[in-house]
């Protein structure tokens, strides 16, 4: 393995974007990390540190839709003169794993947060913010991305054993098998479990609601030793202004991704269940003529006749279905993790020790 490639690993590349690479005639000479987008200007990383880019003319004349603009987590190929300020990006690497914003219920809206991500940890407080429905929801959108979903309860410290207990049986008896780590930033109970989670190459990013306790995980991790956490400046326009860097190396070899986007990740929509937001659809679904009416090709279905009468919106449907189709290809999974059941009760158990001191 040249040392390029042994440099570029470490900063998530691998054998899969090797032959995306080869596919389009590109070089690895030519490949580079996104850390940071500002507006037309990324910042970049690759074996040789961090340097400034924009997009060539001809890319952005051949994609035009947002989700195919280069966001953090995204490999890219540039051409860089030596003498050049900016490297210029003419190719983005098909995405191995996304996560995407985007609005359930009606809104058509989607933003793509971040690219080639390898886990998304979920953090929820067990103080307040705990809520199952919520959970799914980010365990869903997580895992249609591509990416792997864990769990963090945070702030035990605040609450008595018996309430994380149950908590961490709920989220059981819900079929998720998702890992889910019980954490305190105060006591320091779960943090060298999480730091020895943290796997070298891997890409890791925290999503959870504001104030659970995000940053100060991250403070922590990066506290472990950080290869330059900070931006870079650039000049533009007469303005002066840093690019502060949103995938960053830990100590330990592992890549986070932070950026504000991401800490709101799944907000639109999120709390809507299928109940809730589309009653007007399930109202009508109780006079399809087949009771497993799937909504979609069947004869006498009352919500493709009202789909085509008008009386139901177009896209507020489709919404519908694609929110169904995620949900039963969750549902699918429960099986599966019931057979885990067996495993989790003894882990259970053991957090329950844990929390015992034995
Ligand atoms: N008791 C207790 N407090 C905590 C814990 N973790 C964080 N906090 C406190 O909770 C508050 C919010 O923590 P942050 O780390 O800023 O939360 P965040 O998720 O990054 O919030 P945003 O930056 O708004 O996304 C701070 O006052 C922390 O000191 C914990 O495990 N136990
Ligand atoms: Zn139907």
């Amino acid at each position: 393995m040249s040392n390029k490639q042994s440099e570029l690993e470490k900063l998530g590349w691998n054998e899969r974007f090797e032959r995306l690479a080869a596919l389009q005639g590109e070089s690895i000479e030519t490949v580079a990390r996104v850390a940071a987008v500002d507006r037309d200007q990324l910042l970049l990383l690759n074996d040789t540190g961090t340097f400034r880019a924009k997009l060539s003319g001809s890319y952005l004349h051949h994609h035009r839709r947002p989700e195919e603009l280069p966001c953090v987590g995204d490999w890219v190929c540039v051409e860089k003169g030596l003498n050049d300020d900016f490297g210029l990006i003419h190719t983005v690497l098909d995405r191995r794993t996304s996560l995407c914003r985007k609005a359930v219920g009606g809104v058509n809206e989607s933003q793509m947060i971040a690219a080639n991500i390898d886990y998304v940890i979920v953090v929820q407080s067990c103080h307040y913010d705990f809520n199952l429905n919520r959970l799914e929801r980010y365990l869903v959108m997580i895992m249609e991305g591509g990416a792997t979903p864990c769990v963090l309860l945070t702030k035990t410290d605040l609450v008595e054993p018996d309430v994380l207990t149950a908590q961490l049986s709920q989220i059981r008896a819900a079929g998720i098998t998702a890992p889910v780590l019980p954490l305190s930033n105060m006591t320091g109970e779960g943090i060298d479990e999480l730091k020895r989670n943290l796997l070298p190459g891997m890409t890791y990013c925290f999503v959870g609601s504001s104030g659970v306790g995000k940053s100060t995980i991250i403070n922590e991790l990066i506290g472990g030793g950080s290869l330059e956490t900070q931006g870079l400046s650039a000049t533009g326009e007469g303005k002066h202004t840093t690019v502060r860097r949103e995938l960053i190396l830990l100590g330990n070899g592992a890549l986070v991704i932070d950026n504000p986007g991401m800490r709101e990740f799944g907000i639109i929509g999120v709390e809507n269940g299928i109940g809730r937001s589309f009653v007007d659809i399930e109202a009508l679904a109780s006079s399809c003529r087949y009771r497993d009416c799937t909504h979609t090709s069947e004869p006498g279905c009352a919500v493709l006749d009202a789909l085509s009468a008008g009386e139901v919106d177009e896209e507020h449907y489709k919404n519908y279905t694609k929110l169904k189709a995620e949900s039963e290809f969750y549902q699918m999974s429960y099986a599966e993790k019931r057979k885990k059941d067996r495993d989790f009760g003894k882990y259970i158990k053991s957090v329950k020790n844990d929390l015992r001191g034995e």
